[in-house]
């Protein structure tokens, strides 16, 4: 069976089957074979009752002790308990619901179980365990990922199936293999999930993280390979001194530097392929708008994509202090078809200049007269898909990237060694350092006393709940409830609820109003996470901040202490496992360091836009905490490519297949 196969190939995997599957992103063989285990149960040898603790799940060989107690304290609850021994303390087992088991509890027998050891009503414990009367064939049995339908045992049935009949083909020789102390391929899937030992499933695993190191280092390569054209769109003049005066501000040092390195690109010899990464607040925008100002100067037209309606809108207000209304146009779905064709005429005969939009412009159905810069303000994620938007966009015209994604420095130079990067790595002055804290929900009434002086001074605030409507049974305070609830608590004051599910004309107006200053609270889901800029905002109050991730608070932390105002950051949570992780943000400002903690808790997968595609790059390394290997895999690239082996042949037709999908991905997005 080859691994492109569809999962329907298996025996026992019919549609139903193939739909639960399909949820967990599996749908080849080759998929199947590499989802692999979040943890083993190892069976391969028991423990002492005196020496696993409270709360650990370990493998325990004991001897029945007493006849099995059934008790039934309420309706449908039937509970079996029974005493155990293993010669090093007692235990009592509780089994729920299946009375039947009573008759193979005999008093002297031996049996094995597995399950967590808890100290519960003042005795020991062991809880729904699984039982087997005889030791279990396998030593470590694996444990997967689920959703609502899928078993861990019909997922070992059909891994099983896979492994016994798919066909590997290995990419390297087997000189290759023992240098570098690797599994074969065959040998690493099986054991990744049938481990005979957990150092083997440790070697198994290396040989998997290996490979997606290895074809992303070749993807990066080629990538980097790719020819600069020659700059045919060469533009003349220095503009940055008479750009300064159209500004309120002062352009800090670093976005002085910055701008100089656009305008060297845009009047150099190769086209420019440029990423501006910077924290939140740092000013990237007006960098954006001097590029295009270089262009406009010199008659050319340029494109602003930005990753949200209320985001090209922003923009469009700020591009009008800059340029002459009617050489600027904001694209949006918001537009009705027919001024929307009117607008694209005109930008077709090059009367618009200046074309601002949602990402969803570059791939409609538009053309330009001499459209020469594009930027695109991602804000967030970056990694491969970027950059293969970025070598495999319009070549011939010059690129800019906006990243307000803070990557640690290390792994931007393996990510981006042969891309430009430009760093803004000063805030604007008279920044004052956001105030954070992180408190429990007991406190809420303090942080609304609080707030309520905040907006006595004419100050705003955000409010922003993971949920929009309460879902039965999440424990979350939704946007909705929140709204209804400071209704009350803020009497007088205007606010407005904002989600994604409004329409844009909706969320457009609710946005004007807060930046006017006619709104003063915004209670919001995330929508308002990415580069909302009111500098009248003092306050961010995130509810359930456990929930969200730690690069994205200190996004939503940076929508305040955008202006000379003191402002503050509030965590509400009352789920103290997570005070630790929420604990960096009150200690740190530095979006840097937040996002190199964030990614060594979360992994790269999400930050870097390479997660949901299925059997492919990264799926299972980590950059941060495999950074040791990244390099390693680099110098075996490396040295593949001198000894000219097949090998390399192979790990670069993976590596194009593999980047020709993600611009496959990104035409679709
Ligand atoms: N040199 C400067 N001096 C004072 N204020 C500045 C300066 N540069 C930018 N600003 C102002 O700082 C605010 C933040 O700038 P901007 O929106 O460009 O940030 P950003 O880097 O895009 O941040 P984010 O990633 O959070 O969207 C804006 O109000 C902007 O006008």
């Amino acid at each position: 069976m080859e691994l492109n196969e569809s999962v329907r190939s298996l025996p026992g995997v019919g549609e139903k089957t193939a739909e639960l599957l399909q949820k967990v992103e599996i749908s080849t063989v080759k998929d199947l074979l590499y989802y692999l285990p979040r943890a083993y149960k190892d069976f391969s040898h028991c423990k002492k009752i005196r020496d696993v603790s409270f709360g650990e799940t370990a493998f325990f060989k004991v001897k029945i002790l007493s006849q099995p107690q059934v008790r039934r304290p309420r309706y449908k609850l039937e509970i079996t308990s029974f005493q155990v021994s293993d010669g090093t303390g007692i235990a009592i087992v509780d089994i729920f619901n299946q009375v039947y088991i009573k008759n193979n509890i005999v008093p002297g027998n031996i049996i094995y179980i597995y399950g967590k050891l808890e100290q519960k009503f003042g005795k020991v414990r062991i809880t729904s365990p699984e039982l087997y009367f005889k030791k279990p064939q396998e030593s470590f049995l694996p444990i997967y990922p689920l959703t609502a339908g899928l078993t861990q045992n019909m997922l070992r049935k059909f891994l099983r199936e896979a492994l016994h009949t798919a066909e590997f083909t290995e990419v390297y020789s087997d000189v290759f293999l023992r240098k570098n102390k690797l599994f074969g391929l065959k040998e690493a899937l099986r054991e990744v999930h049938f481990p005979e030992t957990a150092e083997r499933a440790e070697k198994a695993r290396l040989r998997i993280i290996f490979d997606e190191l290895l074809l992303f280092n070749r993807m990066l390569e080629l990538l980097g390979e790719e020819k600069r054209l020659q700059n045919r769109i060469r533009i003349e003049g220095s503009f940055l001194e008479e750009f300064s005066r159209y500004l309120s501000f002062e352009l800090t040092g670093a976005q002085k530097r910055v701008m100089r390195e656009i305008e060297n690109d845009l009047t150099g010899e190769q086209v420019m392929n440029r990423l501006v990464q910077g924290d939140v607040g740092s000013g990237k925008t007006v960098i954006a708008f001097f590029a295009m100002y270089c262009m406009y100067q010199n008659g050319y037209q340029s494109i602003l994509m930005a990753p949200t309606e209320i985001l090209a809108r922003q923009h469009y207000e700020t591009a009008l202090k800059l340029f002459p209304e009617e050489k600027i146009v904001c694209l949006t779905g918001a537009l009705t078809a027919k001024k929307k064709s009117e607008l694209r005429e005109k930008v077709a005969d090059g009367t618009l200049k200046i074309i601002i939009g949602t990402h969803a412009l570059l791939y409609g159905d538009i053309s330009f007269e001499n459209l020469g810069l594009i930027i695109t303000d991602e804000q967030h994620r970056f990694g491969v898909k970027q950059r293969a938007a970025l070598s495999g966009g319009r070549q011939e015209v010059h690129t800019l990237i906006m990243s307000a994604t803070p990557i640690p420095r290390t792994l931007s130079l393996v990510l981006f060694g042969h891309t430009d990067i430009s760093v803004v790595d000063e805030l604007p002055p008279g920044r004052k350092e956001i105030k954070t804290y992180l408190i429990h929900g007991s406190k809420y009434n303090d942080m609304i006393g609080f707030i309520a002086n905040e907006l006595n001074q004419g100050r705003q605030a955000y409010i922003v709940c993971p949920l929009i409507e309460d879902s039965g049974g999440m424990e979350a305070k939704s946007a909705k409830q929140m709204f209804d609830e400071l209704k009350s608590c803020y009497p007088g004051k205007q606010m407005a609820l904002i989600h994604g599910k409004l329409k844009n004309a909706e969320k457009q107006k609710i946005m004007e109003d807060f930046s006017s200053g006619s709104l003063q609270i915004l209670v919001s889901t995330t929508v308002i996470e990415v580069g909302i800029n009111v500098p009248n905002a003092t306050v961010m109050a995130v509810m359930n901040a456990e929930r969200f991730g730690l690069a994205q608070l200190h996004q939503l932390r940076g929508r305040v202490g955008r202006g000379k105002h003191q402002s503050y950051c509030f965590l509400v949570s009352d789920n103290q496992n997570a005070y630790e992780r929420l604990r960096v943000l009150v200690s740190s400002n530095d979006g840097f360091k937040i996002a190199e903690k964030d990614m060594q808790i979360r992994g790269t997968g999400d930050l870097l836009g390479t997660r949901q595609h299925g059997a492919g790059t990264l799926k299972v390394a980590n950059l941060i905490t495999d950074m040791g290997l990244l390099i390693r895999t680099r110098e075996v690239l490396d040295q593949l490519k001198k000894s000219g082996g097949p090998e390399y042949g192979a790990i670069t037709a993976a590596a194009k297949e593999e980047l020709k999908k993600k611009l496959i991905e990104i035409a679709l997005n």
